[in-house]
């Protein structure tokens, strides 16, 4: 009988999706082994009614899944496919990504609710509700959109969607990852695609983050054959900015990158305050080859972001946070 690998996933549909992609390349490279997918829910899916920053904890979405990880038992797997946003940017000891793979789009997008005729952010009315749960994307829309009103909503994508179109709930609109929306099927959905200078996206989204043990030589060796190198180089240098400017607490970060063929990578970046007013910006771009440049690069557009004032913009947010809790 041949051997059996086994993914392990969150059971959202999103999550399930993801993993078959990455069970589908490595069935393409290694067609002599048996993919096997293990679904398992977090604690990221069982809260819904709060924001997420109202949880210190930074592993909502992986813990669970590192447990069947370490496990020697039945229920034991081999890997766990992650959005690599979720995952966050200091792994437990005894784990580490071991591939990051191409990314899908990696903007946010606009869902207006399907019985309006709005398409995009500066056709919707003053007082429009956008529905986002998200601090980096409530805050960017504030800053350029003071007009709109804005609304928590939780839940996964299928969920999300169905709120807003329940009209007691009152959502003109939402934002949601692109990415997401494509791979699920509702690209239809999509009435606009935002970038820069409205709204920079979350590090790492879009792209599939696979996590491993360290030391399992084998896994690695698969996931070897599928990781994309362009955007593993991307993804490490948003991460390493985002590591540099987070004490320990989620950070309103948004970035918009892009490599070049012969390997420039350019990166912006913003740390907004929640209420709008202030935001710091910065841009650096740098011919990359290897993942400790872009360590390198993350690290240094961390500082040219502190130097632009994002240090007092964070330390007020913390306050607050502290003052929450
Ligand atoms: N926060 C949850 C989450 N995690 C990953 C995605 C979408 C896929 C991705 O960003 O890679 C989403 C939904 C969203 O933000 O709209």
């Amino acid at each position: 009988m041949s051997r059996t690998i086994r993914l392990g996933s969150r059971t959202s549909k999103l999550a399930v999706a993801q993993t078959e992609i990455v069970a589908a390349s490595l069935k393409e490279q290694f067609p002599q082994y048996n993919f096997e997918i293990v679904t398992k829910t977090t604690l990221g899916d069982n809260v819904q009614n709060m924001p997420l920053y109202s949880f210190g904890g930074k592993s909502l979405w992986t813990s669970e899944l590192e447990e069947l990880l370490v496990s020697t038992g039945p229920e034991s797997i081999d890997m766990i496919v992650h959005s690599l946003k979720d995952v966050p940017t200091n792994l437990p000891d005894e784990f580490k990504i071991g591939a990051v793979l191409d990314r899908a789009d990696p903007r946010d997008a606009l869902v207006v609710r399907s019985d309006l005729a709005y398409k995009s952010l500066s056709e919707l009315p003053s007082g429009s509700v956008i529905g986002t749960s998200s601090v980096r994307r409530t805050a960017q829309l504030r800053r350029r959109f003071p007009q709109f009103q804005f609304k928590v909503v939780r839940g996964n994508i299928n969920t999300r969607l169905a709120k807003l179109e329940d009209p007691e709930q009152g959502y003109t609109c939402l934002i949601l990852a692109a990415a997401g929306l494509l791979r699920l099927d509702f690209g239809y959905k999509i009435t606009q695609y935002l970038s820069s200078p409205d709204m920079l996206y979350a590090v790492g989204q879009g792209a599939l983050g696979v996590e491993i043990k360290k030391g399992d030589g084998f896994t690695q060796s698969l996931l070897d054959k599928i990781r994309d190198i362009p955007t593993t180089l991307v993804c490490t240098a948003e991460r390493s900015l985002m590591r540099s400017l987070e004490g320990g607490c989620s950070v309103p970060l948004g970035v918009e990158s892009n490599i070049s063929s012969d390997g420039v990578l350019i990166i912006e970046a913003c740390i907004t305050s929640v209420d709008g007013n202030e935001a710091a910006l910065s841009k650096l771009s740098r011919m990359i080859t290897t993942e400790e440049e872009a360590e390198t690069l993350g690290k240094d557009l961390a500082n040219q972001l502190l130097s632009q004032g994002a240090g007092t913009i964070l330390e007020k947010i913390n306050y607050e946070k502290l003052s929450q809790s």
